[in-house]
């Protein structure tokens, strides 16, 4: 009796204490469902296209028309003529003034790369125009690479301020060859702006592999590893190995395997970034040709004004920078630039380290291999209508 007794109460305080999780573990799911609304929740799709239209919002109407054959121009030639810029008006290239309305938004303008053509030079020149806005210190953000777990109010917490007439402007050189980003822009930012600076390859390559033995002490490893000595031993080992590739396997290479840190490929990327209308291709296919510019940085670092013109005319910006807002620095060898606060600018010692001088700092042979090597890029470039001054053979071997 006594056992049945304490069993049964048991069994019922039991019953009770199930009851009462049961009801406050619904309790808690409502309150909790209540208050989700009044998370601040960003959307991801379409950013520019919902709440957050934008006076530059990129296809909007053109200030001024230009013929179809010059919208088809993706180096922006048509700005060269002073007649398609904005003559600014009153005091539009002053410093902001204090008090004006600010909100977060999402780059509308985004520079793709490449890695190691002038993409911080650009940075630099585009922020000596007020209207132009960039995150603190001029960080690249990486978002749509190695950041975009964190996700998309990270990124905002991370860029400016800006009023309605001002441009977000973000740059990370591996949005344009990391596969995942082409995905993750067209999905968050459909009618961004793209700029892109495309270089000689063979320079590219031997500013990347410069940088790469300052910075890594991994791929000075390999380098020991491998007895490479230089550039043109680096060269000599992996760019025959590309060049026999076929299609698929170079494919599988681009789009895997320089990622997968299990076939350690990664040191490929020192030559596989130059092969441009691989990854323009792509770019071209997700979006529509009139949102992309390209520039050349043999073009930014010989005539910055001209680049100017190019990039506010395509942001529809006033041209507040002109001529008059670069200095050349002989000791450095090349552009600073005057910011719209009057302060001169020029990049740290850790640009400006390749390309400095004239002279040729590799073999001829290695030029030659990779000549062979982005010869079929290039030409594919100029089928895109893109036109370079870089010497390759245009012949189909
Ligand atoms: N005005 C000015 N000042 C300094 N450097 C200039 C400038 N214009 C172009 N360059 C060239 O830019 C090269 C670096 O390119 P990036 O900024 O794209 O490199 S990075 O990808 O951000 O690391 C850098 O390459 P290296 O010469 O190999 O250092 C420069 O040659």
């Amino acid at each position: 009796m006594k056992k049945r007794l304490t069993s049964g109460w048991i069994s019922s305080h039991m019953h009770r204490k199930i009851v009462t999780l049961f009801v406050s573990s619904i309790a808690l799911v409502l309150i909790l469902f209540c208050l989700a609304p009044l998370e601040k929740r960003t959307p991801i799709k379409n950013y520019h296209t919902r709440d957050n239209i934008y006076p530059h919002q990129p296809n909007r109407e053109y200030l001024f028309y230009p013929a179809n054959e010059e919208l088809d121009d993706l180096q922006g030639r048509r700005f060269l003529k002073v007649k398609n810029l904005r003559t600014p008006k009153d005091d539009e290239c002053q410093a902001d003034p204090d008090g004006r309305e600010k909100r977060k938004l999402l780059p509308n303008v985004i520079g793709l790369g490449a890695k190691k053509c002038g993409t911080t030079a650009l940075h630099y020149y585009m922020t000596a125009h007020p209207k132009v806005k960039v995150s603190p210190d001029h960080e690249e953000l990486a978002f749509f690479d190695k950041k975009w777990e964190n996700g998309i109010d990270w990124y905002l917490d991370r860029l400016p301020e800006v009023a309605e007439d001002e441009i977000v402007f973000e740059k990370t050189p591996k949005y344009f060859v990391y596969p995942p980003a082409l995905d993750r822009i067209a999905e968050t930012v459909p009618n961004a702006k793209f700029i892109l600076v495309i270089c000689n390859p063979i320079d590219r390559a031997f500013s990347d592999f410069n940088h790469k033995v300052r910075k890594s002490s991994g791929f000075r490893n390999f380098l020991a590893q491998n007895q490479i000595q230089n550039f043109d031993d680096f060269v000599m080992r992996t760019s025959t190995r590309l060049r026999i590739l076929k299609e698929k396997k170079m494919t599988a290479l681009l789009e895997n395997d320089l990622y997968n840190s299990t076939t350690n490929n990664g040191h490929l990327s020192i030559l596989t970034v130059g092969f441009y209308s691989y990854y323009l291709q792509k770019f071209i296919a997700k979006f529509s040709r009139q949102q992309f510019l390209i520039l050349t940085g043999e073009e930014i670092r010989h005539s910055p004004r001209e680049v100017m013109d190019k990039v506010q005319g395509f942001m529809d910006l006033p041209r507040c920078v002109t001529g008059d807002n670069f200095v050349f620095n002989s000791t450095k060898g090349f552009y600073c630039v005057v910011n719209y606060k009057g302060e001169e600018v020029c990049l740290d010692s850790s640009k400006g380290t390749s390309r400095k001088g004239e002279e040729q700092k590799y073999l001829i042979e290695t030029a030659e291999e990779l000549a062979n090597l982005y010869g079929p890029y290039n030409r594919e470039l100029s089928k895109l209508g893109i036109n370079v001054s870089w010497p390759f053979p245009t012949e189909e071997p």
